[in-house]
């Protein structure tokens, strides 16, 4: 989307200041001049663009770089940190009773991504209800309710009524059991007033809690005047972006985004009921940079074990070698594990690790199949981010809400917490074992032995991004 070949041409130029130890303000010049260039081509106002540069290239300049960080790494974090401040925090969405209303252009994706959240709402263990009150566009109402039925949530409609704003109230009521409210509304232009009279009213019966202005990301500059006629009509407190899987550029929503001084709810990526993220700022820029695969992991490693107590909670997204090993940890080790084969083998190949601290271990400590990791997986996308990252204060209420969710039961999901804290008593005996052997096992998996080559550019920016 947005920055879309961003990842791979700033690696290309940060992969240049491999080796150095000092950055010159020509190699920060070039770094900013490839940003701006993917900014730029991705739509994101020219005002923006430079305020982004202009604060990598202070702190490049001013900041020292921490012992023992490379010129590339120190960079590379300034770059990261500075894109994360650019996107913002993720549209607050607590996962109790709610009503949110949509509002946005013809065609922009609204009664798609109503059925989106009300899946991703339902997943997360709650009940959620579509109330569509596009009485202009002939087939919205089928379509909603089809798409209602796709993603099994309650659905309000009146295809015989030509009163959005009476569909919205009696919406309201009709579907009193359900705990988030999503209200659809017709596509409007914002600069037609009669259209948004009548969205401010469908505002003022509705009350939402949220308002999301729904944006196709190949939408251009003209962003920028819709979200403001939108933010002056009822406000908006936050973005859905749709269409990321096309060839979208996404710019203009980042535009609208700071326009309203909002941030970003969802992500559209496709066009069934299950093509939605929540947008986590975090693992977006990290994945734009194509630092989620497991070379940049291992060249991470050693450097942390280089490093003597530099820590950055934000930086680093590997933060179990840090001490802290979240669910997300979990996920991530899980899969990697998956693809090197069983632990007990990979375990063998470290110099001083072999069966007898495996003996140690409960037998199937590191075990994860791929079913039960599917499984897990199903879990994992019915918690919170904070119960990804607290996974030890997850309560009881929340493991029966997590189970409702994914559609598992409380065992299942207690055998998942219990998984996490059987990995994270392992990770910390990893953390006792010496730097050199650390090393050494993470050079062999650089060099691709023991079965592991080619893993290292498997990972790289998703094919959205
Ligand atoms: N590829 C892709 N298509 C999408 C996505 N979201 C929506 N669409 C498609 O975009 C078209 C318009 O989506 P709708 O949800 O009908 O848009 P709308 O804003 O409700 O339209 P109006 O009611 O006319 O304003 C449909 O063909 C959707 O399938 C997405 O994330 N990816």
């Amino acid at each position: 989307m947005v920055l879309d070949d961003l990842g791979s041409s700033l690696r290309g130029t940060l992969d240049d200041l491999r080796g150095k130890s000092r950055l010159e303000e020509d190699d920060i010049q070039e770094v900013v001049k490839q940003i701006q260039r993917s900014l730029l081509e991705a739509d994101v106002e020219v005002d923006l663009v430079m305020e982004l540069s202009d604060s990598i290239k202070g702190r490049a300049l001013d900041e020292e770089p921490p012992g023992g960080t490379s010129a590339r790494d120190h960079v590379l974090k300034i770059v990261y940190e500075e894109l994360v401040e650019l996107v913002g925090d993720s549209t607050e969405l607590p996962l109790e009773s709610q009503t949110i209303l949509l509002a946005g252009l013809q065609g922009s994706g609204k009664t798609t991504t109503a059925a989106k959240m009300a899946w991703w709402f339902a997943k997360k263990g709650l009940r959620p209800a579509i109330i569509q009150t596009d009485t202009f566009r002939p087939g919205a109402y089928d379509q909603a309710k089809q798409m209602a039925g796709n993603a099994e949530v309650d659905f309000y409609g009146d295809p015989d009524s030509d009163d959005p704003v009476q569909i919205a109230r009696d919406g309201l009521e009709e579907t009193e059991q359900a705990e988030v409210h999503i209200v659809d509304t017709a596509g409007r232009h914002a600069l037609e007033e009669e259209l948004i009279a009548e969205i401010e009213e469908i505002d003022s019966v509705v009350d939402p809690d949220t308002r999301l202005l729904v944006l196709d990301a190949a939408i251009g500059q003209g962003a920028k005047e819709q979200a403001q006629r939108f933010e002056e009509a009822i406000g908006v407190e936050g973005v859905a972006i749709t269409k990321l899987d096309g060839t979208a550029k996404g710019g203009g929503a980042l535009t609208a985004v700071n326009e309203t001084d909002s941030s970003i709810a969802f992500l559209g990526t496709g066009e069934t009921v299950q093509d939605i993220e929540r947008f986590e700022p975090n693992s977006f820029i990290s994945r734009l940079l194509g630092m989620g695969d497991l070379k940049q992991l291992s060249e991470r490693v050693e450097r942390a074990m280089e490093e003597t107590g530099a820590e950055d909670d934000d930086w680093d997204p590997e933060s179990m070698l840090e001490g802290s090993f979240t669910l997300k940890d979990m996920q991530k080790q899980m899969e990697t594990m998956n693809k090197m084969g069983p632990l007990d083998q990979v375990m063998d190949m470290i110099p001083g690790m072999g069966g007898g601290m495996m003996d140690q271990l409960p037998d199937d400590a590191m075990d994860v199949t791929q079913e039960r990791m599917r499984e897990f997986n199903v879990i994992m996308d019915s918690m919170t981010d904070h119960e990804l990252e607290e996974p030890r204060s997850i309560s009881a209420s929340q493991v029966e809400r997590i189970a409702r969710g994914s559609g598992t039961n409380t065992e299942r999901v207690n055998e998942l917490l219990e998984q996490h804290k059987m990995m994270d008593r392992t990770l910390n005996q990893f953390q006792g074992m010496g730097d050199g052997d650390m090393q050494r096992m993470m050079k062999k998996m650089q060099d691709g032995e023991g079965g592991l080559g080619g893993l290292g550019g498997g990972g790289g920016p998703g094919g959205m991004m």
